[in-house]
């Protein structure tokens, strides 16, 4: 599924009413009526307070539509309109005029707090005051509005996005936005829902299609893509019935240290659950025999430094190479890494140490390999491309440190995104259980163990990344958040792979 920004969406808006011929009031009655659907469906008809705040665009125009067809239903509403300009759109005004045909209690008007109305918790709040043409943070009494509503518990759904946030550009004033407990968002979801600053706001929403046009929606190059179920459907490569391990190539591990050899262990047996044909683990010696007894199924060859690793030769090509974790800092590992880029030409992933390494040397840079997956999570992400101010500098540092040195990063979190030039995925699987030691050990095998097979760099880490969450997902779903370890999602890998086609899944939040 793709995102559009504010701008893209309002084209869309424009080429609608071209090409189906219709008006700005009739493609507001379709989304209006979408949402009353929304709530008729699970309402069904109770008699519980709805209190509707409308501005005075065209997002309030939803509001209206949506108050006319809930009286028409029979619901309890209250309608107000938060008048904090004279500007009111012509579709606002449309069924401004028209709400008076369904009720005689017409709207009530605000202008400042004392027109706050109490609200019981168990009412419902329609936040319908600011959609995607908010240009300037809230203040004055329409924040303290926002705070008013904030303060209830009573349920909260916004209107296509929460009012104060803005879809696609930096929030300045986290006091100005409405925490809403749902939102139900016009044909596309908003990128803010989706970063760390800003996805608070719209925890949970659901999309309703508002018949925008299909031809602008295919062919217009998003702001982002979201992976989800149906997309990784389509990325997965099936096995061939003559195929032997051959096919799907020898990877190579290269990890592990002194006290970290568990990492090059659990990277190594996700690049195997994942379908590498064969894996070689690289290891400074003092881990022979533990990756030996934990994951028989590897070759196993060392440095000839007993605790960290100080050059990397093997007797064979890889297929590819994942390099970096728990390898530590040390100096001779520098130069290990500095010919392992030169020397090896092998598709790569780049995690942990190897990534800290290269903020600290930065003439490792130069030396990446064309096409090579970084891996960070924030904090390697921030030592390599510097501070940001917020989320939006930060998808902007990465876009251009990945344009720059030719590479894919992966920035992982929650919603990890895949950058690649100026193009962002953003992943729908994975849950909290999954932030525990190694779990990222374990993402940058199982990218390996794609790029081994021969899936391309790009869909290597797009589809990796959906497997790795997806499989945490189904772990969760085992044993709860908090006892995930990450073993067990590297050993629900092979239920993710029956699980990816299964018509009947039981995957965990948000795929
Ligand atoms: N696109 C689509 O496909 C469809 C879109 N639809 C709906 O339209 C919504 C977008 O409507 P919209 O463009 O009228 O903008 P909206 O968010 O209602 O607010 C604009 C008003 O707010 C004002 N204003 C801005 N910032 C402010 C501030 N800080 N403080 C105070 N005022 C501020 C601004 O005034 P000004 O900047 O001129 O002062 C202007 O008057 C969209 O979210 C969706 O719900 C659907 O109906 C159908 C399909
Ligand atoms: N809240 C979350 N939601 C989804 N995925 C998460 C969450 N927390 C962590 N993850 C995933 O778990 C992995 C953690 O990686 P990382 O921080 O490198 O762990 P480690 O260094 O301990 O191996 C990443 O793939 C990340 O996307
Ligand atoms: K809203």
């Amino acid at each position: 599924m793709k995102i559009f920004s504010a701008e893209q969406l309002y084209e869309a808006d424009k080429i609608t009413l071209e090409q189906q011929q219709i008006t700005t009031e009739e493609l507001m009655e379709r989304a209006g009526a979408q949402i009353f659907n929304w709530f008729h469906e699970r309402l069904n008809g109770a008699s519980v307070p709805i209190r509707i705040f409308c501005g005075i665009g065209n997002n309030g125009g939803d509001g209206l539509v949506l108050g006319r067809l809930l009286i028409e239903a029979g619901y309890n509403v209250i309608v107000y309109v938060v008048n904090c300009s004279d500007k009111r759109s012509k579709s606002f005004l449309y069924n401004y005029n028209l709400i008076k045909n369904v009720t005689t209690d017409w709207p009530i008007l605000m202008t400042d707090k004392n027109d706050f109305p109490e609200i019981d918790p168990e009412d419902i709040i329609v936040d319908a005051i600011f959609g995607i043409g908010l240009n300037r943070s809230l203040d004055g009494w329409v924040k303290k509005l926002i705070q008013h509503l904030n303060a209830s518990p009573a349920f909260k759904l916004a209107v296509d996005i929460p009012s104060g946030l803005f879809p696609n550009t930096a929030l300045k004033d986290e006091d100005a936005v409405l925490r809403a407990n749902h939102t139900l968002t016009f044909q596309t979801p908003k990128l803010a829902f989706f970063l760390p600053e800003t996805a608070q706001f719209a925890p949970s929403f659901d999309i309703l299609d508002i018949g925008l046009d299909r031809d602008f929606l295919v062919n217009t190059k998003p702001l982002a893509q979201i992976i989800s179920k149906p997309e990784a459907q389509n990325l997965y490569k099936h096995r061939e019935r003559f195929a032997h391990k051959g096919t799907y190539g020898h990877a190579l591990i290269v990890a592990g240290s002194y006290g970290k050899i568990g990492a090059a262990s659990i990277s190594t047996a996700a690049t195997f659950r994942i379908g590498a044909g064969m894996v070689t683990t690289f290891i400074p010696k003092c881990g022979y025999s533990i990756l030996q007894n934990t994951v028989p199924e590897a070759m196993v060859a060392t440095d000839i430094e007993e605790e960290f690793l100080s050059k990397i030769n093997v007797d064979f090509e890889p297929s590819a190479i994942g390099v970096g974790m728990g390898i530590g800092k040390s100096d001779k590992t520098v130069e290990a890494l500095k010919s392992l880029f030169k020397n090896y030409k092998s598709p790569m992933v780049i995690d942990a140490d190897a990534i800290n390494l290269i903020s600290e040397n930065k003439e490792l840079l130069k030396l990446l390999p064309k096409n090579s997956i970084l891996t960070p999570h924030l904090g390697e992400l921030q030592r390599l491309v510097g501070k940001w101010k917020d989320d939006y500098d930060k998808i902007e540092k990465v876009k251009e440190f990945s344009i720059k040195h030719e590479v894919l990063v992966v920035i992982k979190g929650a919603y990890s995104i895949t950058i690649f030039g100026d193009t962002l995925y953003l992943n729908s699987s994975g849950n909290p259980g999954m932030a525990t030691a190694g779990s990222g050990d374990s993402l940058s095998g199982v990218i390996t163990g794609l790029l081994s097979q021969g899936y391309d760099p790009l869909t290597s880490c797009v589809f990796g990344v959906y497997m790795h969450g997806f499989a945490g997902d189904l772990a969760v779903n085992q044993m709860g958040y908090e006892a995930v370890m990450a073993n067990d999602i590297i050993n629900n890998i092979g239920e993710a792979y029956m699980m990816l086609f299964a018509k009947d899944q039981s995957e965990g939040e948000n795929n």
